[in-house]
């Protein structure tokens, strides 16, 4: 059988992910074969990007290799996977879940400094609105590009920390130190590496659908669901977080203004059933609470 052509970004954390779901196929007996994918650009595709719904700055370009078959699958950070998927393009497996959490990294001049006193570098209107929450003073700097740029940044910048996800720490086995943050509810299937593929490529995907694992999938739908009932297009500071503990689910959410004044939250412990659409019903709670109205303040302030 020929092997399956993955289709990655070209960073290191990518490469890494992409490997990831390399070995779980290869331990099936399955051939596959990395393929980064650098930037098409739009080339090959003859209808605009919109009218295929392609719209995700970190998955477009893996959308138009799948839909041009230059790949059979795409691996995907899911936290990046806007939850409207294109045409023709579905999700097929989620790996296990390992490090759900944002971590904060400090540079060793600010080591003893409180939280409260740090200069923070991050873009993230959720880690921002979150820790404002707490730290209503904090001082932010913006911040982009790929783990190793941060921490380059960091150490060059004019702030005195970070914050970041502790499952790209991990797999680029980073020996550094960090503190976990409690405070913070991670983003909806952070820490989750998913794998999607073109709907006309059933034999290939359900090859794929057998590394699926069932509970992360479980925990990641309700999460997207959640964004995705209260967001409608919009991005905002929204965190949510699912786990099985024994026969039951726990649920985390929090919807918050950019400022971290007012939040709306969810804490919920429910037995699952496969029919009920659980991220749904807490999201139109939380509209039904004012969410509503802080959804339309963050629209127009963003
Ligand atoms: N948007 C950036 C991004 N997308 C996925 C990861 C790491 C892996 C993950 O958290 O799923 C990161 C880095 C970060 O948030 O610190």
């Amino acid at each position: 059988m020929k092997s399956i052509r993955i289709g990655t970004r070209n960073s290191a954390l990518a490469l890494w992910q992409a490997r990831e779901v390399a070995r779980h196929l290869q331990n099936n007996n399955y051939l596959t074969e990395i393929v980064p994918i650098v930037s098409s650009g739009d080339k090959n595709l003859n209808q605009p990007l919109y009218s295929l719904g392609i719209t995700g700055v970190f998955t477009r370009d893996l959308d138009i290799a799948l839909l041009n078959d230059e790949i059979d699958i795409a691996v995907h950070s899911l936290k990046d996977v806007p939850t409207q998927l294109p045409q023709n393009i579905e999700m097929i497996a989620y790996l296990e879940r390992d490090y759900p959490q944002d971590i904060l990294i400090r540079k060793e001049s600010a080591r003893n400094k409180e939280f409260h006193e740090l200069k923070l570098a991050t873009s993230s209107l959720r880690r921002r609105a979150f820790w404002l929450r707490n730290y209503p003073t904090t001082d932010f700097s913006d911040i982009r590009g790929n783990i190793q740029t941060r921490l380059q940044k960091l150490e060059d910048g004019n702030f005195d920390a970070t914050i970041l996800s502790l499952a790209g720490i991990k797999r680029m086995k980073m020996e550094i130190d960090y503190e976990m943050l409690p405070l913070m509810i991670s983003a909806p299937s952070q820490g989750v590496i998913s794998v999607a593929g073109h709907t006309d490529k059933p034999e290939i995907n359900e090859i794929v659908r057998q590394i699926n694992h069932n509970p992360t999938q479980i925990c990641v739908e309700i999460e997207r669901n959640f964004l995705s009932t209260l967001e409608g297009g919009c991005t905002a500071p929204i965190g949510a977080f699912a786990e099985i503990i024994g026969d039951q689910i726990r649920f985390k959410a929090a919807l918050c203004s950019l400022d971290g004044k007012n939040c709306i939250a969810v804490d919920e412990n429910f037995v699952y059933t496969p029919t009920e659409n659980f991220g749904e019903k807490f999201a139109k709670v939380v509209l039904e609470n004012g969410g509503k109205e802080l959804m339309a303040e963050i629209k127009s302030q963003i």
